[in-house]
């Protein structure tokens, strides 16, 4: 697969490091510096984050929130996480645009098709929170419609496992990873790692989604490249 323009999707989760919530220095550095040497080497990128670090959705229930109340606070969070990044990027030297889904232009850019288009053509990489800016979704199905409209060639979710398994490697650890797999196997298997709706569009679309792990330096360079340790989930 010869990859020009990617979409990855960064859990928020992913920007905690060790700390498992909020922003880790490090770890933002760290990951910032992987997408300025991806820029660098040429590849168009746009970003969709998650904000799991700080808040999902179905937590306010617990609280006393409605799922419309909570996922308006979610959506916030992964803003919030845009806005570290695009500073993040910017400190390792290229130019990086935040873009969000809801608007608030006292903070940065209202999200429009054609002008993360053409940031991307400029050489800016895009991130872009808010997800779909509308609740009851995730940032992976945001990530999978961005994908599609901003004709990405790839969708590549890095994440803290190193590919799809046939159960959560995380709870199961004999579980069996994947080195390639459907949309349609993905979704019929009910595999967690992306939710069904993501897998849906992205088979839709005809996108492929490449999984890999965000623990090692280097990994998103290398995922653009296909090389370290994936799951690829493809038409047959
Ligand atoms: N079949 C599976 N293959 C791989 N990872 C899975 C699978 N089922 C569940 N997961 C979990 O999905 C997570 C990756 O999704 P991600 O969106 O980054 O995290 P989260 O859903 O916690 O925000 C991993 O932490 C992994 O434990
Ligand atoms: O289109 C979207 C994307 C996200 N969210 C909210 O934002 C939270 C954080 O996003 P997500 O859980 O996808 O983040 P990640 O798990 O990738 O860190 C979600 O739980 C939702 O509450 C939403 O309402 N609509």
């Amino acid at each position: 697969m010869q990859v020009k323009r990617a979409l990855l999707k960064l859990s928020g989760e992913a920007l905690a490091g060790p700390n498992g919530s909020g922003l880790h220095g490090e770890t933002l550095t760290a990951i910032a510096a992987d997408i300025a040497a991806a820029n660098r080497a040429g590849f168009e990128v746009a970003i969709v984050v998650g904000g799991g670090n700080f808040f999902r959705g179905v937590q306010g229930l617990s609280r006393g929130l409605t799922r419309n109340a909570g996922d308006s606070i979610g959506m916030l969070g992964t803003v919030m996480n845009a806005l570290a990044l695009e500073h993040a990027i910017e400190a390792a030297g290229v130019p990086a645009r935040a873009m969000s889904a809801i608007a608030m232009p006292a903070l940065c850019e209202s999200y429009a098709r054609r002008r993360a288009i053409d940031h991307l053509g400029n050489g800016k990489v895009v991130v872009l929170g808010g997800g779909t800016g509308n609740p009851w979704f995730t940032t992976d199905t945001g990530a999978a419609l961005r994908a599609a409209e901003l004709e990405c060639d790839v969708l590549l979710k890095g994440t803290n496992v190193d590919g799809v398994y046939d159960s959560d490697p995380r709870a199961n650890p004999h579980a069996i990873r994947f080195d390639r797999l459907t949309h349609a196997e993905a979704i019929a298997r009910d595999l967690k790692v992306m939710d069904t709706a993501a897998f849906a569009l992205a088979r839709d679309s005809g996108l492929s989604i490449l999984v890999f792990s965000l623990h090692t330096p280097g990994a998103i360079c290398a995922a653009l490249r296909g090389e370290g340790a994936f799951t690829l989930v493809a038409p047959q």
